[in-house]
């Protein structure tokens, strides 16, 4: 632990504000959020539906407190006063770019670790510490864990309306059912263990391919190929602030097509590429695996094709870049800090002999996964998790949380805080050897995967699956980076947020094999 930060210039988190690592094409201000744009002068506020009347000189969390008013400046028990909102606000929202994660850390060391921003007519609340985070996730999750569904999901008519977990806006019986079966049928542990034959054989297959291939070449191919664009494209889409949502009463039109594309995507690119597999498989022509797999299970169960095919891309749009990315900034983080490399190394080569490593021996891997910990503190996938909608009119922390707000949590960073992280900046590893704290959401100090009812419920085949890959890739590749000419520390790590959090710079790596593969 440290001393809290008095000055968010030592606190560590605006040296990603740079005019450097702002978003290329937004109109961002090339100076950090000054005090100004953040706390909007008195008279802005007045503009603002009146319902500001701080005096000048009075701090905004002194004012709150003292007249009881919540974060929105309504009182407690008063409903939400009616617009019009500036639009000066919403412009804030578009100013974030792809750093939302950075600028609201900022804006929280002003306004403190509950916020509230109105973005056109929608409430967002978000918590930027431990102590929030555990009021939300964990105190008020019965009320808090309703997901907040893009408007022009929303409805019976919607192709993806209660169908899978991150587009079911409450948490009934439908999600209820649904998160089960993925428990039980896909997470389970007795279900991942069913399963680890087929991830050991892809990973080996990756090694194999990359044994064979130039990386920096390497774009995937086949089926793969077509889910990977899809999903990128599904990821940007869905970053980007709905017009439909800051203003309901657009909702009807698809104003700037996006509906139009997320069905395109959702429908007709990756709906098609499980139809073909559902279509063999409920015929009796599918010849191609005797194992059951989740679909196998799902038609059993009687679910209808357009049930199945929600679910899958659900699986694949949440599971497959945040991973990815995971894997990519673990391989960045270890290619940057040398001496850390180069005890992982020693702890995977020591241990396997030959150049399989199998499930059962991730065990005997501790620092490693501390690296892997340590990544997803730097660099979670979900800085903000998903956004959440409060169900009911609740109070947290003192302040009234108007029904259906946006809640985000600001997870990435609560994980670079310097009042709970020694050093909070560096890939310190160490820092999790030995330690109590852990990703399964019971640590509020960290919650990569989130915590409640709408944890990741892929937590557990992720880190087996990362640790897998990278721990092969360890064993049989010597790493460098592309023509080996750059200092590994100057490796650019800025980031940039659609959902999940991604690389901004891709990593080129060259993997040169250590020894000859036995083939099985
Ligand atoms: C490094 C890997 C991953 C990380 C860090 C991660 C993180 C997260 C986070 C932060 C959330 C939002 C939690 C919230 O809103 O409170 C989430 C939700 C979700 N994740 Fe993951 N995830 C990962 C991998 C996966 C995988 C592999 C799958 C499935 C194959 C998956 C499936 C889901 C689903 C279905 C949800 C929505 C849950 C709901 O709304 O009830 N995730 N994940």
């Amino acid at each position: 632990m440290t001393e809290g930060c008095q000055s968010p210039a030592h606190c560590g988190l605006l040296h990603h504000c740079s005019p450097s690592s702002s978003d290329v094409g937004t109109t961002i201000d090339p100076l950090p959020l000054s005090k100004r744009r953040l706390l909007q002068d008195d008279s802005e506020r007045d503009r603002d539906g009146g319902n500001f009347s701080r005096r000048k000189g009075q701090s905004l969390k002194h004012f709150r407190k003292k007249s009881g008013k919540s974060y929105n400046g309504s009182s407690k028990k008063q409903p939400l006063p009616p617009g019009p909102y500036p639009w000066p606000i919403v412009g804030n929202l578009f100013q974030m770019g792809k750093i939302p994660h950075i600028r609201l850390a900022e804006m929280a060391q002003v306004h403190g670790p509950l916020m509230t921003l109105r973005l056109g007519q929608q409430i967002t609340i978000v918590g930027s510490s431990a102590s929030a985070a555990s009021e939300i996730l964990k105190t008020h999750d019965h009320l808090l864990a309703g997901r907040d569904v893009p408007r022009l999901l929303q409805g019976k008519e919607s192709i993806v309306h209660n169908m899978n977990l991150v587009f079911t806006s409450g948490t009934g019986d439908g999600w209820r059912k649904i998160r089960n079966l993925y428990a039980s049928k896909i997470f389970s542990s007795k279900a991942l263990e069913s399963r680890v034959d087929m991830r050991e054989k892809k990973v080996m297959e990756m090694v194999k391919y990359i044994a064979s291939k130039d990386l920096v070449d390497f774009e995937g191919s086949g089926i793969g190929a077509g889910i990977k664009d899809s999903v990128r494209r599904l990821s940007t889409l869905g970053a980007q602030p709905q017009i439909a949502d800051l203003y309901p009463i657009f909702g009807r039109w698809d104003l700037q097509g996006w509906k139009k594309q997320v069905v395109q995507i959702i429908e007709q690119e990756l709906g098609t590429i499980w139809e073909d597999i559902l279509q063999k498989k409920t015929s009796g022509s599918n010849t191609s695996s005797d194992h059951q797999d989740f679909t196998d299970i799902l038609i059993e169960k009687g679910s209808t094709h357009q049930q199945i095919n929600a679910m899958m891309q659900e699986l694949f749009t949440a599971g497959t870049e945040s991973m990815n990315f995971t894997t990519e900034w673990l391989v960045a983080e270890l290619l940057r800090n040398q001496e850390i490399m180069q005890k992982v190394s020693d702890e995977v080569r020591n241990k396997i002999d030959g150049n399989v490593v199998k499930e059962s021996d991730l065990v005997h891997f501790p620092f490693l996964e501390a690296c892997l910990k340590e990544t997803l503190r730097l660099h979670p996938p979900g800085p903000l998790l998903l956004p959440h909608r409060a169900m009911q009119t609740c109070e947290v922390m003192g302040y009234t949380i108007p029904k259906d707000s946006q809640v985000m949590v600001n997870i990435w960073a609560i994980s670079r805080d310097p009042k709970i992280w020694d050093d909070p900046l560096s890939f310190k590893p160490e820092r999790f050897v030995g330690s109590e704290m852990h990703y399964k959401g019971k640590d509020f100090e960290y919650l990569p995967f989130g915590s409640g009812r709408r944890m990741c419920p892929g937590e557990a085949l992720s880190s087996k699956t990362i640790l897998l890959s990278v721990a092969s890739l360890i064993l049989n590749f010597d790493w460098f980076l592309v023509n080996n000419t750059m200092n590994p520390e100057d490796l650019n790590m800025d980031d940039a947020l659609d959902f999940p959090l991604y690389k901004k710079e891709p990593l080129h790596v060259t993997f040169k094999l250590r020894h000859q593969l036995k083939t099985c």
